[in-house]
């Protein structure tokens, strides 16, 4: 049977998570600086009408698009994305994406709830993430079965951090449970890679109320995030549309003031 980039990701998560609970010890990972941080919630910034709903995020590269930017300096830009997101969103995985645990500790100095966007399969990278200065993480429904679901979400409540579901399609609905605190929708299927704002769209009625809906990739224009608002979702993960500009920092303040102009005129 052939394997998809998700199967393939997830092969290469199971070899990096052992090799490093062979360095580092749970409770090395506990003595940590931030270990002991408050975390900051994203669902309470999400409901701030002051902010905007962008979940921004630090992307150097993907495996859909290969190189989207590598020069951008993650403080400089996740400080700009701070101003005016309600979280930042930032890939901890380096083969596939590029990124590295000192980003997101980096990232750290702006006082916004931080996603830590990797590819989580065990609870030891709920302890790293909590170590390393996350708030939120994400659980992959599609890598995951429901009662891994709700182990890893008991585990991080346990450690003070809100869970990010992420679902693709009806059948994912099942791994909603209630240790789960937003529930997203990615609109990239990440087995084919293709990106369709239209299975937001189709899944939101089905999400409960009570967890607020992020709608996940592919959004380019502020057009969308007015249709997307309108339909109930309360954040917007947004990564390639300002990191591949040569600033995104500039490419993200533009979004913003182009977003304000179109609500102020609703
Ligand atoms: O982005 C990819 O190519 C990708 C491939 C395989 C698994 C995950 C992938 N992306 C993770 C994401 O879901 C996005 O980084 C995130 O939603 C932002 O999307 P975008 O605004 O389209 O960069």
């Amino acid at each position: 049977m052939s394997m998809n980039i998700l199967d393939t990701i997830i092969a290469q998560k199971q070899k990096e998570v052992a090799e490093r609970k062979a360095v580092t010890s749970l409770a090395q990972l506990e003595k940590q600086p931030f270990f002991a941080r408050p975390t900051l919630s994203l669902c309470h910034f999400l409901s701030d009408e002051t902010r905007t709903g962008i979940i921004a995020e630090f992307k150097r590269k993907s495996p859909s698009k290969g190189i989207i930017n590598d020069k951008a300096d993650v403080l400089a830009v996740t400080s700009a994305y701070a101003t005016a997101a309600s979280g930042l969103s930032v890939l901890t995985d380096t083969q596939f994406f590029g990124g590295v645990t000192a980003d997101l500790e980096a990232a750290r100095v702006n006082q916004v709830p931080i996603l830590r966007k990797d590819f989580m399969i065990d609870e030891y990278q709920v302890y790293e993430a909590k170590a390393m200065g996350a708030d939120v993480i994400l659980l992959i429904a599609a890598c995951l079965t429901p009662a891994e679901v709700r182990d890893l979400a008991a585990c991080a409540k346990g450690l003070g951090l809100e869970v990010l579901l992420e679902i693709h399609n009806e059948a994912e609905l099942e791994h909603i449970t209630g240790l789960v605190d937003m529930v997203g929708v990615n609109n990239r299927n990440l087995k084919t890679f293709e990106v369709d704002i239209r299975t937001s769209l189709q899944l939101i009625e089905q999400i409960p109320h009570t967890k607020p809906a992020v709608a996940e990739s592919g959004i380019s224009d502020v057009d969308t995030i007015v249709t997307l608002q309108q339909a109930g979702f309360k954040g917007f993960l947004i990564g390639e549309n300002f990191m591949k500009q040569a600033n995104p920092s500039i490419a993200f303040t533009d979004f913003v003031n182009q977003l304000k102009a179109k609500q102020h005129a609703h």
